[in-house]
């Protein structure tokens, strides 16, 4: 079985545009390299000045060192938004693919609110870590390039430096520290705030129906003070570094610069040593560039850790086979699921034969859902296995398994794009045919029809309702045609009559293939060729749905007390040949519950 493994969401030093990373790098040091160059040349040409010696050559050296930085200082400009730019989309087609490999356990842990904001705000963030570090490199560049000058104008003046130094490292190791810490509060608040307000956008009718708009903003933004006191901190870890920095650096220049004077006044170096002496103390204390550098850097690192938690969680993985031919055959084995700590679903046993309707029935919460989702590998049992035709599910290829088996939901995710690509969005080359044809059998083709573009209609330009979304869910499934099919309660916002219709063309093969359908509704149970019951997670019986009418908490599963069991005797509680014969006839009648 194949499984991805998942890497850093950093990839490495370089990130996924190494070269350009590394012409970043390169760029950014130059221009360190010649800025370090710089005061050299200007000591130089004040000696030449003073000593009444021809200059021009070196006073064109200096300009041209300006010129160099100048254009270097633009082309890490340019060529840092080109690295975070693509990295940041690199990262956000990584973690969108993966998102989505891993599917609703990914949501589920999660949420999908904190997710958005990983992907959108966190990736945008860590997507700068490559410059950050080339920023962060060059900015090194310059203090250590410095003291190496101060060296060779005089060992004096390094050592003084150097004296001092490691409490400047020190206030550094401090400020990145902390920083860290505040920065990944700050996000992970952010999350929170983001996942609070996607529950809000998506539950705003429930919020304006129950009136409490304000007490909805007050929760959402309840993480507020949090993130306030996250973002104090991290000014004040800044502040502080800073205004040690200032404290110390100017004393360290001050230091370099008298013993520069006390080397002059010996005649141990001239004048423009002094002048490049002073210049190279102050880049060598040069710590408020890195002070903002590391800061950068602290900022795309914990960004780049909260992605690294989505991508640590694993992608469903898939097998090499391909199905045999078959009639599509489904085999739960002792099929167990856990949700929660609970056996939602509890050693199931069912087998449908190729070509056949199973209905599966229970009360709310019996795990019917849940079971329609194992039998399509939408979700993962914690024991047993489901075989299609013989083959475990999970032993399969993933395009062979999503190309054999058709889902139909509910409430089904309109995912954007014209009605007729949603309608083929799991074909590869749907044709205008298919397409329609599918529509017809899911009842949806005449409401397509009227649709101000028809099938050309973006579904976003689509005015819907609850029943229209689901047959253009129907529709969608219809046009799969898979060897197997499974509607999870997709017919249960359609009216009788077209529940009947649709009902109808499924049993009698309209849309091919073995099907699976959770059930509510008597009358679908009655068509289809037997009824799977099940009862806390465990399948009660099996058996054709006149059958097990007979039994009382059968018919209490659809609220049926006994005497509508009585009078039902006519309606849905008969064969299903003559339920399909009836629902032939008789189609007003085929959703009426007995
Ligand atoms: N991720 C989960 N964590 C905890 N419990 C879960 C989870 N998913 C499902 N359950 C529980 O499993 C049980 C079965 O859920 P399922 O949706 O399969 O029921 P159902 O039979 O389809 O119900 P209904 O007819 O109301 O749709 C429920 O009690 C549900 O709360």
């Amino acid at each position: 079985m194949t499984t991805r493994t998942s890497t850093p969401a950093t990839h490495g030093l370089l990130g996924p545009a190494p070269a350009r990373c590394l012409v970043l790098c390169l760029v950014s040091t130059a221009a360190t390299g010649a800025g370090l160059l710089l005061p050299a040349a200007l000591g130089r040409t004040l000696d030449l000045l003073l000593a009444q010696a021809p200059a021009i050559r070196w006073v064109l050296y200096c300009a041209a060192l300006v010129l160099l930085i100048a254009l270097l200082d633009a082309a890490e400009t340019v060529l840092g938004g080109t690295v975070d730019a693509r990295t940041t989309a690199w990262l956000r087609r990584r973690l969108t693919g993966h998102v989505l490999a891993v599917g609703p356990r990914a949501t589920a842990r999660f949420g999908s609110g904190d997710l958005v904001a990983r992907l959108v705000g966190n990736a945008a963030q860590a997507g700068t870590a490559p410059t950050a570090r080339a920023a962060l490199l060059a900015a090194l560049a310059g203090p250590v390039g410095a003291v190496v000058a101060l060296g060779l104008v005089s060992p004096w003046l390094a050592a003084v430096f150097l004296a001092g130094a490691p409490v400047l490292a020190l206030l550094l190791r401090a400020f990145a520290r902390d920083t860290r810490e505040c920065v990944t509060r700050y996000q992970e608040v952010q999350g929170r705030i983001a996942q609070a307000l996607s529950e809000a956008v998506g539950g705003h009718r429930t919020i304006r129906a129950a009136g409490t708009e304000d007490r909805e903003t007050a929760r959402i933004l309840r993480p507020l003070p949090e993130l306030s006191e996250a973002g104090h901190r991290m000014w004040q870890v800044q502040g502080r570094a800073s205004g040690q920095s200032v404290a110390v650096a100017p004393l360290l220049q001050l230091g370099v610069v008298a013993v520069a004077g006390v080397l002059l006044a010996r005649h141990r170096v001239t004048v423009g040593e002094v002048l490049a002496a002073s210049r190279y103390a102050v880049l060598a204390t040069g710590i408020g560039v890195l002070v903002g550098q590391l800061a950068g850097l602290a900022r795309a690192r914990a960004a780049a850790g909260r992605l690294d938690e989505v991508l640590a969680e694993s992608p469903v993985g898939h097998g090499e086979r391909r199905l045999p031919p078959g009639p599509g055959r489904l085999e739960l084995r002792g099929v167990t699921a856990l949700r929660g700590g609970r056996a939602v679903l509890d050693g199931v046993d069912l087998v449908v034969p190729g070509g056949t309707t199973l209905a599966v029935v229970g009360r709310s919460g019996a795990g019917k859902s849940l079971l329609a989702a194992v039998a399509g590998r939408l979700a993962e049992p914690d024991a047993g296995e489901i075989l299609l035709d013989g083959v475990p599910l999970r032993e399969l290829t993933r395009d062979e398994l999503r190309r054999s088996i058709g889902y139909a939901f509910e409430r089904p995710a309109l995912l954007g794009g014209t009605v007729e690509e949603e309608i083929g969005l799991a074909l590869d080359s749907p044709s205008p045919a298919r397409v329609r044809e599918a529509a017809r059998t899911a009842q949806a083709d005449d409401f397509v029809r009227r649709l101000p573009d028809g099938y050309d209609t973006l579904v976003a330009d689509a005015p819907r309702s609850g029943g229209e979304s689901q047959r253009l869910g129907l529709a969608r499934a219809f046009a799969h045609g898979g060897r197997l099919l499974i509607l999870d309660d997709a017919l249960s916002s359609l009216d009788t009559v077209t529940e009947a219709r649709i009902a109808e063309a499924l049993v009698n093969g309209g849309a091919g293939g073995t099907r699976l359908l959770v059930a509510h509704r008597t009358a679908t149970a009655a068509r289809a060729d037997a009824v799977a019951w099940l009862d806390g997670g465990r399948v009660r019986a099996v058996g054709p749905h006149e059958e097990l009418w007979r039994a009382a908490e059968y018919r209490a599963v659809f609220g049926s007390g006994p005497e509508e069991a009585d009078r039902s005797d006519g309606g849905a509680v008969m064969s299903h040949g003559s339920a399909r014969r009836r629902a032939r006839g008789r189609r007003d009648e085929g959703g009426r519950a007995p």
